[in-house]
């Protein structure tokens, strides 16, 4: 948006020069359209609000944007061919009527780089019972399965003008091995970002280790940044120095508040989350490791994603790696 080559495998490296080194990820989309009154209690989760109350993503989006991020994630994390066609969409060409156009706001005048990321959450997100926490598929979905649930999916988004692909809460090896083939196959004119969760610090949700799924991400050409998201902020600071060791590509972190989201009720359950004085405290540890691009996943606010911008704006530590 603005900047940088053209080149799309270099879209990461020239936000980074022109944000000083480290760049704010947005925070929680779902959790915040839900805390403006949305209820997702549906499942095409947030992407409900694609169809009966775009005027709150756009207010989410837009909130996030004056808090600093730099990056904002799109709604699709749930919208999928498969869920909007069992909701009686037809896959005839149609646009929203509501646009959200960055330019037409203040946030111009401040000369903030800002890039959109086009989400698409995984094969377990779309069935809508957690399993993006558990990356268990069964036998029965294999590699293939999963290129043909997404790959109609990742052209349409890389033809939305969207800067980028954001494969996010990728809970498996299988996943990431699917997405990076369908990358290598296609001929998509944006990259995309690899952005795996975990629930102990060393491996995937699914028990694969994180330095292995990190590899694969690392192995594709077109892949400009890998990391974790919707992850316990404890475990944060492990797994950056973990994927470290298996690449030199940018790295992404946008834990969520540490809460547990339990499926049946799509609830989250708010004995162990982190303050935001807390969250915040890890920052300058998280970049410090090589995390260049930080913000926050469910139920994080726009108030998280403040305090990390300015955190990093007072931050002139460099992470270990990042720019060409
Ligand atoms: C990252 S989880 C909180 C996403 C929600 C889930 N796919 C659902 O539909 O309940
Ligand atoms: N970008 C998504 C990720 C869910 S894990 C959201 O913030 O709702
Ligand atoms: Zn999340």
């Amino acid at each position: 948006m603005g900047f940088g080559t053209g080149d799309p495998t270099s879209l990461m490296q020239e936000l980074l020069r022109v944000t000083g080194g480290s760049a704010v990820i947005d925070g929680g989309l779902a959790t915040e359209l839900e805390a403006n009154g949305a209820n997702l209690n549906d499942p095409l989760w947030s992407a409900r609000c694609l169809i009966d109350s775009p005027h709150l993503i756009r207010k989410v989006h837009l909130d996030y944007l004056e808090a600093g991020a730099n990056i904002i994630i799109s709604a699709s994390y749930q919208a999928t061919i498969q869920g909007f066609k069992s909701r009686g969409f037809s896959m005839k060409k149609g646009y929203p009527k509501e646009s959200c156009d960055v330019n037409e706001n203040k946030l111009t005048s401040k000369q903030q780089p800002i890039l959109v990321a086009a989400s698409i959450g995984s094969y377990g997100a779309y069935l809508a019972d957690g399993s993006e926490y558990s990356g268990d598929y069964g036998k029965a979905v294999t590699k293939e399965t999963l290129k043909d649930f997404h790959r109609r999916r990742v052209e349409v988004l890389a033809e939305s003008g969207a800067d980028l692909i954001a494969f996010e809460t990728i809970p498996n090896k299988i996943e990431a091995q699917a997405y990076v083939e369908l990358l290598e196959e296609s001929n998509l004119k944006i990259p995309a970002w690899f952005s795996f969760n975990s629930k102990d610090g060393v491996c995937t949700v699914s028990g694969d280790p994180i330095t292995e799924c990190a590899a694969i991400a690392n192995s594709c050409d077109k892949v400009v940044a890998v990391g974790i998201n919707c992850t316990p902020p404890r475990f944060i600071h492990g797994l950056i120095l973990l994927i470290r060791k298996v690449t030199n590509k940018p790295i992404l972190i946008y834990p969520n508040s540490g809460e547990t989201y339990d499926a049946n009720t799509k609830e989250w359950v708010p004995t162990t989350g982190v303050s935001k004085e807390d969250f915040v405290s890890y920052i300058y540890k998280w970049h410090e490791a090589g995390a260049s691009l930080i913000g926050g996943c469910c139920r994080t606010t726009p108030k998280t994603i403040g305090a990390i911008s300015k955190a990093l704006s007072q931050d002139h530590g460099a992470p270990q790696t990042f720019i060409a």
